[in-house]
């Protein structure tokens, strides 16, 4: 895999991560979802340098122009909940991306350190040889990121696979790398030690979806 860590290098993207970690304001819910989108829009930035482009042409008023355009393949596969202003971020930018959304969560039984991975929802373009960006801000186990992946195979093979992620552990990192194909790219904005007994990346950010959208109640 491979994997284009962005917190090793100073720039404003580690400013608007420190303000998604920051106890105090992670809690303005409108920032936090604003800050994931701007991570968002400076990770597409960066992967599209690596996208195909194809010559083109366009007519100014005084004359022809000759440019590179994005190939017109990519479809942009989130993660609910906590993926939606990720997947707001990189649609600002790749303005007429395919969309996927799925549901998977990790859903605790009776003990808080077991879970297993729902998928229940999944809506879904043909995927046969496009570019599939898959998001979610949290890579912890990496158990989501994998279950989306088979979840989506019936709908097609894609010729490119990106996975964007906010934060992760380096255990969730070390697993998609090992399950995805060595080809694939990571985009991650910064990659922690550790995860607690729960599976919540240690420093992490806490919850991601209930950070952004609201606490739920456990079902
Ligand atoms: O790498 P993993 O161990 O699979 O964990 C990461 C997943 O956990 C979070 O979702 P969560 O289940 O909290 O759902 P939510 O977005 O509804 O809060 C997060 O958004 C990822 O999808
Ligand atoms: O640390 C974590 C792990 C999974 N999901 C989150 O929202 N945070
Ligand atoms: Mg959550």
């Amino acid at each position: 895999m491979h994997i284009h860590n962005f917190s090793l290098k100073n720039s404003i993207l580690n400013t608007f991560i420190s303000e998604i970690r920051d106890v105090n304001k992670q809690k303005d819910s409108m920032r936090f979802r604003r800050n994931i989108e701007r991570i968002g829009e400076i990770l597409g930035y960066e992967l599209s340098k690596i996208l195909n482009y194809n010559p083109s042409q366009i007519k100014t008023p005084l004359g022809l122009f000759n440019y590179e355009s994005l190939e017109n393949d990519i479809v942009l596969c989130s993660i609910l909940r906590a993926g939606v202003p990720l997947h707001n971020g990189l649609l600002n930018y790749f303005d007429t991306a395919e969309n996927a959304f799925i549901s998977a969560y990790r859903h605790h039984k009776n003990n808080p350190e077991s879970f297993e991975i729902i998928v229940e929802y999944l809506a879904c373009p043909n995927l046969e040889n496009k570019t599939l960006i898959l998001a979610d801000p949290m890579l912890a186990t990496g158990q989501s990121m994998l279950a989306t992946f088979e979840a989506l195979k019936p709908f097609g093979t894609p010729k490119n696979i990106h996975l964007v992620s906010v934060i992760g552990a380096q255990q969730g990192v070390d697993f998609v790398s090992k399950h995805f194909d060595a080809e694939t790219h990571l985009w991650i904005a910064s990659i922690d030690e550790s995860l607690n007994k729960n599976g919540y990346i240690i420093p992490g950010l806490g919850d991601a979806g209930d950070l952004a959208f609201g606490e739920k109640l456990q079902q």
